[in-house]
């Protein structure tokens, strides 16, 4: 038995009258990504909140070091940043206010020289002021993308990290993967595109 951080087993997912997956096995291992694939609707998001803590399965355990995610909140929530399919900004504040507030609800404290720096890196120099309603739908995602650079964690859930980036902000998300991998991070993710990242990759396809 090997002893990945992540390890879900026998996970269900039932929405409405539905039974999207059951049975669902899968672990996690450091430098690995995780793809998951299958059409509109098979059930890709469901799964990465339940693999998030963030909706419970219907039956199945998901555990992050041997815990029980779900009776362990605190400890995996720190170990983890979940990007959803919104980028999850509050439109009155700037990147700047919101990569702080995300980051405090961390209890983190991160200097505004980090939080410039980061917005320098997905291309945002000259936007951190403006608030987020007058922010294109790829400047908003590149503002959530900061979020992966200011909190160093070691799981990565990114549902559809790619909505509404340019080739450029594609390729920075692959560049990102890449190098968090190398550094010994995992990441579960989703997407429609498909996208050649190198290091340990592997699929997971729901049909
Ligand atoms: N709040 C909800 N209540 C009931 N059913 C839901 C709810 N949200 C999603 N579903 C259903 O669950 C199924 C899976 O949805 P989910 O969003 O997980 O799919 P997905 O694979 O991520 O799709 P997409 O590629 O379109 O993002 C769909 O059939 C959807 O209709």
């Amino acid at each position: 038995m090997s002893d990945a951080p992540l390890r879900a087993e026998g996970l269900e997912c039932i929405r409405g009258d539905r039974l999207l997956f059951s049975g669902l096995n899968l672990t996690l291992s450091p430098g690995q990504l995780l793809q998951v694939e299958g059409a509109n609707g098979a059930g890709k998001t469901s799964l990465l909140r339940v693999l998030a803590g963030l909706s419970r399965p219907a039956d199945g355990e998901v555990r992050w070091r041997g815990l029980d995610i779900q009776r362990n909140r605190t400890t995996y929530f720190a170990a983890m940043v979940y990007m959803g399919h919104a980028p999850g900004l509050k439109a009155e504040l700037s990147p700047v206010e919101n990569l702080k507030v995300s980051a405090a609800l961390r209890d983190r404290m991160v200097d505004d020289a980090r939080i410039e720096d980061a917005l320098a890196r997905v291309g945002l120099r000259g936007f951190e002021d403006v608030p987020a309603r007058g922010l294109s739908a790829g400047q908003k995602q590149r503002t959530a993308l900061c979020r992966l650079l200011i909190n160093p964690v070691p799981l990565w859930i990114l549902d559809e990290p790619f909505t509404a980036l340019d080739v450029r902000g594609i390729a920075l998300v692959r560049e990102l993967l890449e190098i968090h991998l190398a550094n010994g991070g995992m990441a579960l993710m989703t997407s429609h595109h498909a996208l050649e990242v190198r290091g340990d990759c592997r699929s997971l396809h729901l049909t």
